[in-house]
């Protein structure tokens, strides 16, 4: 903390670093000139009580006023601090080379604890300061109490207990705190839910705002039982070691009233320990309140560390080769199985598979059958659990993740709704042209998008989300657009992955949409001889690609083109069959006349 608070701003810290010792010095001066004060009353000492006087009112004032002076430039460098820490944690949670720190329950809990706690850091930054000008208080006000009887250093010694069982307190919370880490994960998760314009739809049409409200007081409650309980116990530990410290109090101040009684010391002694030891009780608890802070500061901060090294194992080793310029033979999967991190059934086993260099390939399968997951692995979220994946030969393993992505592009079904102008919210899928206003609108063309700005007031300047008073908010279609024109940023990748980035749109439109992107896709790759991975479930709407792949049950269970699959009559030929039949019965059925046609079917 030391060190990042010097890093973030030296002539800050320097500037609060010299009024807090003027402060901290302050406090035991305060005692020092009461005892001068009470001493010249008593000596009925005119000019010296004078003198005591004043030095008693600047102490004090100096005691009050300076902290808050130090507190100014300190609060500006524990702002500046935190700021860089959550800068942090945004590119951790972001940075790393794969996706599983996300999806593991563990990691997820222990990663929103971390966001929650990060912007009290600063706080703990502050504390420094704070326990700097204690520590300066405690050392002036030991030696004067030593001066009067070396006993008396007894007093800041019986500080210790207290201060120890702080520690143990702080940890008995961060356990509770721990231990309620899911139901709390869950009462945010259901709270957003309940109070989020996109669920309420749903909440209300099944009737579980109820259902909703109990679940959240639930696990609330749930969570409130495990805090509270820790909170009590690390309460009860401080309070009992306070009680040792109050011993000591009692008999420090009759161990000076009885050196007074024997004449061996003044009535300003008396004043003066009675001050002291007043203040030492203070500091005593404002030490134990620090030491929770910092308690807290470094659970937050091992937390930090524990994240860097999370991400930092996921690094891969050994994965310096660059992506190739263009792929000249394809992409080869070997035995590939594949189990989600933190869970026991592979999703998929033994997949063998050429992706031939240039070529459309379409994945289709029933749902939870393994496409995405073949489709994440192939952008290299996660790495196979056996087998290998080869570009050209080169084990995919071995080429650096990001330089990988950056010849990927991509479009899921879980795509994101950036709420930026229509112009950035597609031209961030490629970041240095998110401002080129011919990229974005030609990357809308590929994506067969661009009727979607006759939508939009202000075209491409549109601000788009209702979160915004002048935001234009899009369909579930026009926001599908969006991620599609997104996806087609990327002029030249060598993987282009679209998952079901059409499932809005009824079948024949689907298809119709797929041959103009598997045209386009086919010009590309003359050049880039770059793949495109068309993942659907609809069998009637694929039959373009090179290369159909059914997956069902984590496998691979027939590959081929369309005619191949059709005359094996296999599962894509039972399913196509069956597919295109209730298209035909859907196009055959008759529609309801549009209503502008009524009045003249009337005459
Ligand atoms: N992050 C994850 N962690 C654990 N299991 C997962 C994860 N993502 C998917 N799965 C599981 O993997 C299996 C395959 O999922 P996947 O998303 O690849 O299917 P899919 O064929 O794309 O399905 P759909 O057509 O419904 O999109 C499913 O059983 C799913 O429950």
């Amino acid at each position: 903390m030391v060190a990042l608070a010097w890093r973030t701003s030296r002539g800050r810290i320097a500037l609060a670093l010299g009024l807090t010792v003027l402060a901290g010095v302050s406090w035991p001066l305060v005692a020092l000139a009461l005892r001068g004060a009470v001493d010249a009353f008593v000596a009925r000492d005119g000019s010296a009580a004078l003198t005591a006087g004043v030095l008693v009112a600047v102490s004090v004032i100096g005691a009050l006023v300076l902290q808050h002076f130090a507190y100014v430039p300190y609060a500006e460098v524990a702002e500046l601090a935190t700021l860089s820490l959550e800068a942090e944690l945004v590119e951790l949670t972001n940075g790393s080379a794969g996706l599983a720190h996300h999806e593991r329950a563990e990691h997820a809990d222990r990663i929103a604890l971390l966001r929650r706690e990060l912007p009290q850091f600063g706080e703990g930054v502050i504390g420094l300061m704070t326990a700097l000008s204690l520590v300066v208080t405690m050392a002036i006000t030991s030696v004067l109490l030593a001066a009067l009887s070396p006993w008396l250093l007894l007093l800041p010694v019986a500080a210790v207990p207290p201060v120890v069982a702080g520690q143990f307190a702080q940890r008995r919370v961060d356990r509770a705190k721990r231990a309620a880490a899911e139901d709390t994960r869950l009462c945010e998760h259901l709270f957003r839910l309940s109070t989020q314009a996109g669920p309420v739809k749903e909440l209300q049409l099944h009737n579980l705002q109820g259902e909703i409200r109990r679940r959240h007081v639930r696990h609330w409650a749930g969570a409130g039982r495990v805090l509270l309980k820790g909170e009590a116990s690390a309460a009860a530990l401080i309070a009992a070691s306070q009680v040792a410290f109050a011993a000591a109090y009692v008999v420090a101040v009759l161990l000076v009233l009885r050196q007074a009684v024997a004449g061996d010391s003044g009535v300003g002694d008396v004043v003066l320990v009675l001050t002291l030891a007043a203040q030492v009780h203070q500091q005593v608890s404002a030490g134990v309140e620090l030491l929770q802070r910092f308690g807290r500061t470094s659970a937050t901060m091992t937390g930090l560390r524990w994240l860097r090294e999370l991400i930092r194992a996921q690094e891969p080793v050994g994965a310096d080769a660059a992506p190739p310029e263009r792929i000249r033979r394809g992409i080869t999967l070997s035995g590939v199985s594949f189990t989600y991190p933190g869970t026991r059934e592979p999703v998929l086993t033994g997949v063998d598979l050429e992706l031939p260099a240039g070529s459309v390939v379409a994945v289709v399968g029933e749902n939870g059958a393994g496409k995405t997951t073949l489709a994440k692995l192939l952008c290299r979220f996660y790495d196979a659990t056996e087998g290998t994946i080869a570009v050209d030969g080169v084990d995919l393993a071995r080429i650096a993740p990001r330089a990988w992505r950056r010849r990927v592009t991509a479009a899921f079904q879980d795509f994101v709704r950036f709420e930026l102008t229509a112009r950035h919210a597609v031209g961030v899928g490629d970041l240095p042209r998110v401002d080129d206003d011919p990229a974005v609108l030609a990357a809308l063309g590929r994506a067969r998008a661009d009727d979607l700005l006759d939508r939009l007031d202000d075209g491409l300047a549109t601000q788009l989300g209702k979160t915004w008073t002048e935001g234009t908010e899009l369909s579930g279609g026009q926001w599908q657009k969006v991620a599609l024109g997104r996806a087609m940023m990327r002029e030249q990748p060598l993987l282009l992955v679209l998952d079901e980035p059409t499932s809005a749109l009824d079948a024949q439109a689907e298809q119709r949409l797929f041959e103009r992107y598997a045209a386009n896709a086919r010009r590309v790759a003359a050049a880039t001889g770059g793949i495109t991975l068309l993942v659907s479930h609809r069998f009637s709407t694929v039959r373009m690609a090179d290369l159909i792949l059914v997956v069902a049950d984590g496998r691979i269970t027939e590959a081929g083109g369309h005619d191949d699959l059709i005359r094996s009559g296999g599962l894509y030929a039972q399913l196509y069959a069956m597919q295109a039949a209730t298209y035909a019965r859907a196009a055959s059925i008759p529609r309801p006349l549009p209503e502008k046609a009524l009045p003249s079917l009337e005459k």
